[in-house]
């Protein structure tokens, strides 16, 4: 099957600085791929050049098989720094909005899954909390019906239990339909469940794709080959 995104020798350079130095790797469509790797190591950058919002400096990039482009970008959802989006509406309203906006957006969907996170619908955006929010956001991400999520660190600054009820729907998600998400995070323990693989970003390479079922066959475990890489 084709890949949902490739990277060949991909050089990314900001000034003099290599952040991506010949990575190599491609994500398979139909699976949850983990994307790690320590502070800095280039997976937002990664996330970017997959979106077309910065170019690589050498290398290609494809998604589909396709070069990035907005017309692209229609088959993507994509959550990146999380900004504020609606902060002065309710979060029914920003549903609305984002139904207005996103052509693929299923607000009954969406609906759902705010019930799901245990949100007020008539909350506004501007009073949630940090852990709040985040559920607000994947849930207005993951609510649109494209072939490809990103999710550039959702868990970050989330408690413990906003996090499980996320990875809950992740889940609920990956089972309802073969959609391709990759994530990248430093929470590993509680999604460690969720991946069926994981790449590691480090010195600007790319490090798998690993399948996660091998890794346990061989009594390993994501932290370990984590720790193995890193520590
Ligand atoms: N627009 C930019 N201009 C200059 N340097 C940049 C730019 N964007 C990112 N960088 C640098 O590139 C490196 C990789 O950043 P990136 O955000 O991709 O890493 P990351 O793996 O997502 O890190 P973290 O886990 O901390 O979020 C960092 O050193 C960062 O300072």
């Amino acid at each position: 099957m084709e890949a949902a995104v490739e990277l060949k020798q991909v050089v990314k350079q900001y000034g003099k600085k290599r952040v991506l130095d010949g990575a190599t790797v491609s994500f398979q469509t139909g699976k949850l791929t983990g994307l790690l790797g320590e502070n800095g190591a280039g997976k937002s950058t990664l996330f970017k050049l997959v979106m077309g919002l910065t170019q690589p400096t050498e290398g290609e990039v494809r998604v589909f098989g396709h070069k990035p482009s907005w017309k692209l970008n229609e088959r993507i959802a994509y959550l990146g720094d999380r900004s504020r989006w609606y902060p002065q509406h309710t979060i029914r309203e920003a549903l609305r909005f984002a139904a207005a906006v996103f052509p693929r957006f299923d607000e009954k969907r969406a609906q759902e899954y705010i019930q799901l996170m245990e949100l007020d619908a008539e909350a506004k955006v501007r009073s949630l909390s940090r852990g709040q929010e985040a559920r607000l956001q994947l849930s207005l991400c993951v609510a649109n019906r494209v072939d490809l999520i990103l999710l550039d660190e959702p868990f970050a600054g989330v408690d413990l239990l906003s996090r499980e009820r996320m990875v809950r729907l992740l889940i609920d998600l990956m089972l309802e339909k073969e959609g391709t998400m990759i994530i990248s995070t430093h929470d590993i323990h509680e999604v460690e469940g969720l991946f069926d693989n994981v790449v590691f970003i480090k010195g600007g390479k790319c490090i798998g794709d690993q399948n996660v079922e091998e890794l346990r066959a061989d009594r390993s475990s994501i932290q370990d080959e984590y720790r193995r890489l890193f520590g």
